[in-house]
């Protein structure tokens, strides 16, 4: 970096990263390849991540038809560290990218709340749905305290065989959407009905809007203001740290990000979902690749009654009245097509539920198919066949953790259980 270049970096603001999987390492190396690239701390959550970071030289590396780009000049932190009475450990965080595993958001966010405030941005960068909901109830139940919240759909394929190392395998692009905050508009424009409450009432004073998160929906705060909603918001009317972070993203080329408006990326999130609650679970049903789930009449029939089902529930969230063409964007046909097309696109990848599985880890099942599942409850559609999709790739999960921890026998009295290897 040339001398004006690092005085022009240290204006920059920081950027934090939380969760260096595959997406966290593929966005804090973009934004360090960037020719005044802004300062990027990694949060880690353990002090052997730090050792592991390290012992890696402090690098990520990440390769793209076999060549290979290394970037450092990272900042870090631990966040169970002995050290945490540090200046740098308390200061306030104005963008943070949360991009973790679903189940690991809300208790990677309790441990650094107190720095988040209303002037700080969050990107949300999780598979499936219902993060938000579950950071605003148990993170910030509090809507005039919650930072400003941006949500980023992922559909670049990535996967590692190293710890912050990546195989950059499928060039996809990166959607972002800022969630509209509460308090919302007066009255008179909020017409909007949410699965949980009527947000038609009065408008609340500042101190009872605050508490009312019955007036809250899955999909984030809520108003229905269709010529705001339907376009892409002027970057200009944004809070300041969402449009520093925003224009940020939109810089770094080699993961297209994107801007779109508030009902799009709620569209693309859901249908990021139908194919997440089709092409993952199935794969960890039958152990294969995405693309061996196509020109099979068996398997066809089980996506058809999988996406009938999903199409149903997203037909009936009345919180997602504001997308245009809901009936036929989310009607099964379509949803097979878009299906199939990201089968056939994603061919030879192992999908991230079975790498998941593969290794013994919690996937995110419940935040797709368990939120399908749990969304249908609410609306009283049964969801049979998502709620049996679910609780297989869970099954499937305990039994190869089972032998998983047999091959680490820690009782000494244990014998192995008389199965040969079928898995
Ligand atoms: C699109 C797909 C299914 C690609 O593998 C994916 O998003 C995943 O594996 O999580």
């Amino acid at each position: 970096m040339t001398a004006s270049a690092v005085a022009a970096a240290t204006q920059l603001p920081r950027i934090h990263i939380i969760g260096t999987g595959n997406v966290g390492c593929l966005v804090a190396h973009s934004l360090r390849t960037l020719r005044q690239p802004p300062p990027i701390v990694l949060i880690f959550h353990r002090q052997d991540v730090k050792t592991t970071f390290r012992r890696r030289g402090n690098r990520i590396r990440v390769e793209r038809d076999r060549v290979a780009s290394i970037v450092s000049g990272f900042e870090w932190q631990v966040m169970d560290a002995l050290e945490y009475w540090m200046p740098q450990y308390l200061s306030p965080i104005r963008s943070l990218i949360v991009a973790t595993k679903a189940h690991q958001a809300v208790p990677a966010l309790q441990k650094i709340k107190d720095r988040l405030s209303p002037d700080s941005t969050i990107m949300l960068l999780q598979n499936g749905m219902g993060v938000l909901d579950e950071i605003n109830r148990s993170v910030f139940p509090d809507p005039a305290k919650r930072p400003n919240v941006v949500l980023g759909i992922n559909s670049h394929g990535a996967h590692t065989s190293r710890p912050f190392s990546v195989v950059h395998a499928g060039y996809g692009k990166i959607d972002l959407g800022v969630v509209p905050r509460t308090p919302s508009p007066p009255s008179s424009e909020r017409s909007f009905k949410g699965a949980t409450g009527d947000t038609t009432k009065d408008t609340p004073t500042p101190s009872s809007a605050d508490t009312d998160s019955s007036a809250e929906t899955t999909t984030g705060d809520v108003y229905s203001n269709n010529n705001l909603l339907n376009s892409p918001p002027d970057l200009e009317t944004l809070p300041e740290s969402t449009r520093e972070l925003i224009q940020v993203l939109l810089s770094c080329y080699d993961l297209s990000f994107g801007l779109v408006s508030y009902p799009e990326i709620l569209a693309i999130q859901l249908e990021k979902l139908a194919v997440n609650a089709v092409i993952n679970s199935l794969t960890v049903m039958f152990n294969c690749y995405n693309g061996q789930l196509l020109y099979n009449h068996s398997i066809s029939r089980m996506i058809r009654l999988t996406l009938f089902e999903i199409s149903k529930v997203i037909a009936a969230m009345p919180e997602l009245d504001n997308i245009p063409s809901r009936e036929i964007r989310f009607s099964p046909e379509r949803l097979e097509r878009v299906v199939i097309g990201i089968a056939k696109r994603t061919a030879v990848n192992v999908s991230s539920m079975l790498q998941d599985v593969r290794a013994g880890k919690q996937t995110e099942v419940e935040y797709i198919n368990g939120y399908v599942v749990n969304k249908g409850a609410e609306l009283g559609i049964p969801c049979s066949v998502n709620f049996m999709l679910k609780e297989m790739v869970k099954g499937k999960l305990e039994m190869i953790g089972a032998r998983l921890r047999e091959d680490l026998p820690l009782d000494p009295s244990y014998t192995r259980a008389p199965y040969p290897d079928l898995l």
